[in-house]
């Protein structure tokens, strides 16, 4: 697909938005603002950074992602869509995780107001080559002193669709064998690491031991905690029934061409989605918004 022009001067934030292309044909778009610093490439409206000025940046993207169309990049915040995992009807031929993350996405606006920078991104419905065009996506973010993402899906066939969705968001740590994540005690998950998934509770925080690969059913609003900081990081969401926390530990870790041996403990994920059993059914017409907001505590 060829990449979608993008004239960033049209939206008269010179001080604030600049362009980068980390391979060519491969926009990225600069955001700095009184409130943060952010980036987020055109394609998979996927954002690789986010620091809130005078903070160590809280999301991870590896020194070895790779910039290429159909590709997803490691690190950041993959939106997956409208999958996740293997394709639901075990299409092989089809991505893991959805289409949403290895498209570009068109720039819709970029407005400036007193809490921040907000830009609107729609993904284009021919994309959807498998399903004909019966769901379309937007994704808007909001980078301020919080960074939000809303990812609204809508059915524009004439008939209930179920789909999945997962904002996978990679939080850089120091070390995540010394971090937490709260917020989840009692909840029910799926773990998914051994060779047949098994069904548990959680109970007190989640730890990062080795690989940790689990789907919680979760509405819950969560936190990271690193011994090695006194940051916190608070993750609210609303309409997520389900949290995602992952890291592929050293084995598979080592394996991922696209992540250097070094950063495997250098992130965590926890992701907000609604996937499995909390897939969404979504009537004729009718939308679904995921929004998910991330703040910093010192
Ligand atoms: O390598 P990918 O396709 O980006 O997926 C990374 C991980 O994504 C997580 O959400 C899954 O729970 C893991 O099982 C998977 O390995």
């Amino acid at each position: 697909m060829p990449v979608p022009h993008l004239d960033l001067s049209s939206f008269g934030l010179p001080d604030i938005l600049s362009l980068e292309e980390p391979s060519p044909g491969y926009p990225v778009i600069r955001i700095s603002n009184p409130f943060a610093d952010a980036c987020i490439a055109l394609h998979g409206a996927h954002l690789t950074h986010f620091a809130p000025q005078g903070e160590e940046p809280v999301i991870f993207t590896s020194q070895d992602a790779v910039y290429r169309e159909g590709k997803a990049i490691r690190g950041g915040i993959p939106v997956c869509w409208p999958w996740f995992g293997a394709h639901p009807d075990g299409k092989k031929n089809l991505p893991a995780h959805g289409y949403a993350r290895t498209t570009f996405w068109h720039l819709v606006s970029v407005k400036n107001d007193a809490s921040g920078t907000h830009l609107l991104f729609s993904l284009p419905p021919q994309a959807d080559k498998e399903q004909g065009t019966k769901l379309s996506a937007t994704l808007e973010f909001s980078i301020g002193q919080t960074l939000t993402l809303k990812l609204t899906s809508n059915n524009i066939s004439q008939n209930t669709q179920r789909f999945s969705e997962a904002l996978h968001t990679y939080f850089a740590v120091d070390d995540s064998r010394h971090t937490e994540v709260s917020g989840l005690d009692g909840d029910h998950y799926i773990d998914t690491t051994g060779d047949k998934e098994t069904r548990k509770t959680q109970s007190g925080p989640v730890g990062f031991p080795g690989e940790i690969d689990r789907i919680y059913h979760s509405s819950s609003t969560l936190t990271v905690r690193e011994q090695t900081k006194p940051r916190a990081i608070t993750i609210n969401k609303d309409n997520s029934q389900s949290s995602i926390i992952w890291n592929p530990g050293e084995e598979k870790g080592s394996a991922m061409g696209d992540l250097a041996n070094d950063e495997i403990t250098r992130f965590i994920c926890a992701e907000s989605a609604n996937v499995r059993e909390q897939s969404i059914e979504l009537a004729a017409g009718a939308s679904h918004t995921l929004t998910f907001n991330i703040s910093t505590q010192a």
